[in-house]
């Protein structure tokens, strides 16, 4: 990310104690994207600017679009806003520009075996955005965001880092927040809307999450966000199915002390581990023969079926680090799937082709979930009911149980 070595001296200090930057970083964040007040806002704030964006294509009458482009634009802004609040830099669309071109060089950069010439206006993009939140935060604008960004800040101030090294870390802070919820979506679009059977059972089950009534002379839906979270099965199922089918993520571990694994290796004191969790989501001992194949309903609870093994499934890592995003991210991608049900039909290759599930080979390893090599035209085409004023309620809007730990 850019940042000096003084702040990464900070960092790594105490890495595995309780009482280090960040195990103190993710206990005093972690709260505000977790279940509650906190949480149901930032939730709230990028539904608002989601439907907002849905609202206008249904004023426009139809959209064709990039299916990956359109929802990374969406997901980037809603994220964005309701994280970084009214100033968000990334309203800026020289900032947004400089994100593309920067966020797909980062497995290099971090890998770091090439000259950082190969990667000059990657770099260049890199300091544009940092200087953006060094702006962001010098003018304490951070103050009118979120409760998580205001948190977030305030650990960095405490700990001494200083403000162009702030400016970092909001790049880092950015890749958390958007990497791996934008593909997660898009497969999540996808699969709902590439089988006409999932689509019809995940529309019949978000329906019942809506409610009408008129408010000043026009009808409003409000869609319940405990309901969708809770009472969805063929949606939960497909999402979870998402993270198994698609979910790449690099759990990284260091040794704190000598192992021997399985009495055959020997893993060293201070060794870097990492766990992939493909090999956890297509073992055919754990999942059964279609391991392979995309089972929207695989998910789904019978009763008598046999629970999980908790290490199963990671699609958001798991024990001590497991992601702390992972209820802001369900949240987005459940409701918004849910509003793109309600009031649309997606219709692959611009109205008239089928479904081509892209390939995924070029899959950044930095991220968690796997990206799409191409992209595919769609058109959203308004349903009935579509003009009505859409909004969602969060009231005892609780958590949903999508890893195996939480389940
Ligand atoms: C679909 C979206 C997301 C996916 C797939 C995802 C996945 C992951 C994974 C696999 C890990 C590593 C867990 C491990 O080491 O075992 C992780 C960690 C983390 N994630 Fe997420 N994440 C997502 C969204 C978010 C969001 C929205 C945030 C918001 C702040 C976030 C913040 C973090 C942080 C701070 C960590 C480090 C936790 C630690 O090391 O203690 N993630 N995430």
């Amino acid at each position: 990310m850019g940042v000096s070595k003084d702040a990464l001296a900070i960092i790594r200090e105490d890495m595995i104690a309780d009482t280090g930057f960040f195990h103190t970083f993710i206990k005093a964040t972690h709260p505000f994207l977790s279940s509650g007040p906190a949480l149901d806002r930032l939730s709230g704030d990028a539904m608002t600017v989601l439907t907002a964006s849905l609202d206008n294509i249904v004023d426009r009458g139809s959209k064709r679009a990039r299916m990956f482009e359109w929802i990374r634009h969406e997901f980037l802004m809603a994220t964005t806003d309701s994280v970084y609040g009214p100033h968000n830099p990334l309203r800026d669309s020289a900032n947004e520009e400089a994100w593309h071109n920067y966020h797909p060089t980062i497995m290099f950069l971090m890998l770091d075996l090439l000259p950082h010439w190969a990667f000059h206006s990657a770099i260049k993009s890199r300091n544009q955005l940092a200087k953006a939140f060094q702006n962001y935060h010098i003018n304490r604008q951070y103050t009118e965001g979120s409760d998580y960004i205001r948190r977030w800040t305030e650990h960095f101030v405490s700990w001494d880092i200083s403000v162009s090294d702030i400016g970092c870390f909001h790049n880092a802070a950015m890749f958390a927040l958007v990497a791996n919820t934008i593909p997660t979506a898009f497969w999540m679009i996808y699969h709902v809307f590439s089988d006409p059977t999932v689509t019809e059972d995940c529309r019949k089950e978000v329906l019942k999450a809506v409610s009408i009534n008129e408010e000043n002379g026009e009808e409003m839906c409000t869609v319940r966000a405990r309901t969708i979270k809770e009472h969805c099965p063929t949606l939960l199922s497909t999402f979870q199915e998402v993270f198994r089918f698609h979910g790449m993520a690099n759990s990284v571990r260091i040794a704190s002390e000598d192992h021997m694994l399985e009495g055959k290796y020997l893993i060293k004191k201070g060794s870097i581990v990492m766990m992939p969790a493909r090999v956890q989501h297509h073992s055919k001992e754990v999942w059964g023969e279609d391991v392979e194949v995309f089972n929207a309903r695989r998910f789904m609870r019978n009763p008598g079926k046999p629970r999980l093994h908790p290490v199963a499934f990671r699609g958001f890592g798991g024990g001590t680090t497991l992601c702390p995003g992972r209820h802001f991210a369900t949240t987005e991608i459940l409701l918004f799937t849910a509003m793109v049900l309600l009031r649309f039909d997606v219709l692959p290759g611009g109205g008239e082709g089928k479904w081509i599930m892209p390939a995924t080979k070029k899959s950044s390893q930095a991220e968690a979930m796997e990206q799409p090599d191409c992209d595919i035209d769609i058109e959203l085409r308004p349903r009935p009911g579509a003009k009505r004023n859409w909004r969602v309620s969060f009231e005892g809007a609780g958590e949903a149980a999508f890893v195996a730990e939480d389940l």
